[in-house]
């Protein structure tokens, strides 16, 4: 059985204090999410105020939107693992399409950062995703094993099976449109045969594949209808908390049914 993982992606979007009223107005509207797990990665700046709000026993994970692989030293501008494990994170994206559109993110460099966070104890989540000039050219498939196979290099079995894998097709990031489930669930099969053949066994059934790309609380249900869809990957629609508390209480509440 895998925990549905409902991920709530901010981006460049809020201040520290911004960060702590929306933590306050969420657990307003969410006052229980047994069953699921629900995870919040903030800017780094609003990352303490957001731990402070969420208290030390709170059920909502935390995590960051990117790390560097080393723990420390001269790299102006980055943070590491060890400085994300110390100020209260549990997790963190890797490889996010924007990470590799705008801040030249590469397969290399992802496979390093999933190394150095697991190193770390965080969980990390690998983003990968077709453009829409793959998909035209047929080159989805290969794309996403090429990302996958790079970024999971060098991970042994038993560590596989807790990594998290977040499907994006990059056209469908902030567009509005939203991949259908019928063109989402067989790329969700092919990430889960991909990490068969490099786990072995079924390794791949036990790792969670979320789906990214404007997830709404009206589209959230059609994605999780499918047994192969584990969680969402959220950006535009988790800036309002009631509009994430909406979202993620329709994903408490539907069941997955059996392919
Ligand atoms: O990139 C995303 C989450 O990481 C998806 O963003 P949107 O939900 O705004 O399309």
């Amino acid at each position: 059985m895998r925990t549905r993982f409902i991920v709530g992606n901010w981006k460049m979007n809020k201040t520290a204090s911004e960060g702590g009223a929306f933590v306050h107005r969420l657990s307003q509207e969410l006052t229980h999410h047994a069953g699921i797990q629900i995870g919040l990665t903030p800017p780094f700046t609003a990352l303490h105020a957001v731990r402070e709000a969420l208290g030390p026993a709170s059920a909502f994970l935390l995590g960051a939107q990117n790390l560097y692989w080393e723990d420390k030293g001269a790299f102006t501008g980055e943070v590491s693992g060890t400085m994300l494990k110390d100020i209260g994170c549990q997790f963190v994206l890797v490889g996010h399409s924007e990470r590799r559109q705008y801040f030249g993110d590469q397969d290399g460099w992802t496979n390093k950062k999933v190394l150095a966070a697991l190193r770390h104890g965080l969980q990390p989540i690998l983003c990968v995703g077709e453009t829409l000039q793959d998909r035209e050219s047929g080159q989805t498939d290969l794309v996403i094993q090429r990302q996958l196979r790079a970024g999971l290099s060098g991970i042994e079995s038993q560590t596989l099976s807790t990594v998290t894998i977040a499907y994006e097709p990059v056209w469908a990031i902030g567009t509005g449109r939203a991949a259908s489930p019928e063109q989402a669930v067989p790329v969700h099969r092919l990430i889960r045969k991909t990490l068969n053949e490099l786990g072995g066994a079924d390794i791949g059934n036990h790792v969670r594949i979320l789906y990214g790309g404007s997830v709404t609380p009206h589209n959230i249900a059609d994605f999780l209808a499918s047994e192969e869809i584990d969680g969402a990957l959220v950006g535009g629609a988790c800036l309002d908390p009631v509009s994430f508390a909406t979202l993620a209480k329709v994903a408490i509440g539907s069941k997955p049914t059996t392919a």
